[in-house]
């Protein structure tokens, strides 16, 4: 393959390409390449609104046009090294990528899904316009991939999403007309990533567009079963190809008639879609003509174009399927009662049942029943928590999920939801999610740790501190002794064991400040 080089290396077929179809503004896009790349970053809702993080932001903001949480950051600051980062008050994003969550116009109590979604933008975006109520579905069909999804949404204190590792027709199967929200977050040529990604291009080659658009359709025809109606699903990419584009859209219009293009505002950066290319994508692949009506239609998709904005290349659309969505009440979805019993037994209690049961006959492990009983009991005591969802036990650890378990039936399951702890020894340990979500005054016992004196940083390296009681913030008539929640300026970041002036590090290994 022949190579223009740039800042990087662009595939000369695809430069071909871009400037007959580009016309008078190519010279313009291809200079782009020779600019900076931005570095957005954006706030986590979840955790601290706005304006209070622009108040204490070790960083300069500059508003992203496209997404009210969103902001450039300068180039040469390293977001990803500040304990805020570990307090999982901001994502690293690249800009254009939160244009589509921002049209998926999420709100709390909505059934979403987010089917291509590692390693997480997109879902901890929708995640924070939940604010914890509804659901979240998010999966990728990347094994590898998903482990980055799920501690992400951990870190990011998500409480109300499964992961799921699985293809589109099997979690179609189990969640027929569910949602009513869902983002397709499209595997892509990933063109529109060359500045930001070298890698893109160089791996890049000229039949992506024909491989990636089959792929595309199939995934989207399978997404609309899981659609209600009066449901929305945004379509994204990162190419500029518009086999991959318009072409997908154009066709899924022609096939579905109940659905619509609603068109994209193109006050905020984004520029229309080209019907005009569809012309080149029938004579380049000899594809059927597409409907001049649905052809005409496509002009209210989104593109951002990285000579026009700040930020990388990207496509979007938004398809709604006429009707009216019914959602139901409830908060979350599962049905199951989950409230904590009134009067849980104590702790030694029920270690002496447990053991005394294995006693009885040798071998009989405590059941789900007993085990859940336990994490109540911690809720009760140590937490200020109003649980939603269902408890269950998965894998030997608890969870509140937020779908019933006959949903995830036979689903290849990263995540049932949320990851509150598990049993050891007939305790309850929590786990490193349980104190990511809780918010200062949600545990019984805090720690503030501030930056200035290093300490949250030490906290975050692992280190054992020494922590005279009266620092330890207690509730009511709370002993200072046990499990503290750590936070940085009043935003958790773990667990630790408090007893006799020190302060045993919970901080899990494999997150740690290197
Ligand atoms: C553009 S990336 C997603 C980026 C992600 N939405 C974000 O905002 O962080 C596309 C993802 O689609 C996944 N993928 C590819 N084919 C898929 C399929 N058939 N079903 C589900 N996921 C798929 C890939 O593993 C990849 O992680």
């Amino acid at each position: 393959m022949e190579w223009l080089t740039m800042a990087v290396q662009l595939p000369i077929t695809f430069l071909q390409r871009m400037r007959e179809l580009l016309g008078d503004e190519y010279e313009a896009f291809l200079s782009s390449y020779d600019n900076p790349r931005y570095i957005g970053i954006r706030v986590n809702t979840l955790k601290i609104d706005v304006e209070s993080f622009r108040a204490i932001s070790p960083f300069n903001l500059r508003p992203i046009p496209w997404c009210p949480t969103g902001f450039y950051v300068e180039e040469g600051v390293k977001p990803g090294k500040h304990p805020y980062y570990h307090a999982g008050l901001y994502y690293i994003q690249e800009p254009s990528a939160m244009a589509p969550a921002e049209a998926l116009d999420v709100n709390p109590g909505d059934r979403v899904l987010d089917l291509c979604a590692a390693p997480g933008g997109k879902s901890t975006q929708i995640a924070a316009k939940l604010q914890g109520q509804g659901v979240l579905v998010t999966n990728d069909i990347s094994g590898d991939r998903t482990k980055a999804l799920a501690k992400n949404l951990e870190l990011y204190g998500v409480r109300n999403a499964v992961v799921l590792n699985e293809t589109p027709e099997r979690i179609a199967k189990s969640f027929p007309h569910f949602f009513n929200k869902i983002v397709i977050d499209a595997p892509c040529s990933g063109e529109g990533m060359f500045r930001k990604d070298e890698d893109m291009a160089r791996l890049w080659e000229n039949d992506w567009t024909t491989k990636y658009s089959e792929m595309q359709r199939d995934i989207l025809k399978t997404v609309a079963t899981m659609l209600m109606q009066g449901g929305r699903i945004v379509y994204s990419t990162c190419t500029f190809a518009p086999e991959e584009n318009e072409a997908i859209i154009a066709d899924f219009l022609e096939e579905h008639d109940d659905f619509e293009l609603i068109p994209l505002p193109h006050n905020t950066g984004f520029s229309p879609g080209r019907p005009d290319w569809l012309s080149h994508v029938t004579e380049t692949k000899g594809e059927r003509d597409f409907s001049a009506d649905k052809a005409a239609q496509t002009i209210g998709c989104g593109r951002l174009w990285p000579h026009h904005i700040d930020g990388e290349g990207h496509f979007l659309a938004v398809l709604e399927r006429i009707g009216e969505a019914h959602l139901g009440d409830e908060l979350y979805v599962a049905e199951s009662n989950n409230s904590i019993p009134a009067k849980p037994e104590r702790p030694s209690k029920q270690k002496d049942r447990l053991r005394g049961s294995r006693r009885d006959n040798g071998v009989k492990e405590p059941d789900e029943r007993e085990l859940l009983a336990i994490w109540d009991h911690f809720a009760q005591e140590q937490l200020r928590v109003d649980f939603l969802g269902e408890k269950v036990l998965f894998g030997g650890h608890i969870y509140q999920s937020p779908v019933s378990k006959e949903r995830l039936q036979g689903l290849k399951t990263v995540r049932p939801g949320w990851y509150v702890g598990t049993i050891k020894n007939g305790r309850f340990a929590p786990g490193h999610p349980l104190a990511t979500a809780l918010r200062s005054g949600e545990a019984v016992r805090t720690l503030r740790l501030t930056l200035e004196n290093g300490e949250a940083v030490r906290y975050l390296k692992g280190e054992t501190l020494e922590i005279p009681a009266s620092r330890i913030y207690c509730h009511e008539n709370v002993a200072p002794k046990g499990y503290v929640l750590i936070t940085v300026d009043g935003y958790s970041l773990g667990w630790g064991k408090w007893l006799d002036g020190i302060l045993k590090n919970e901080y899990p290994a494999g997150w740690r400040w290197t």
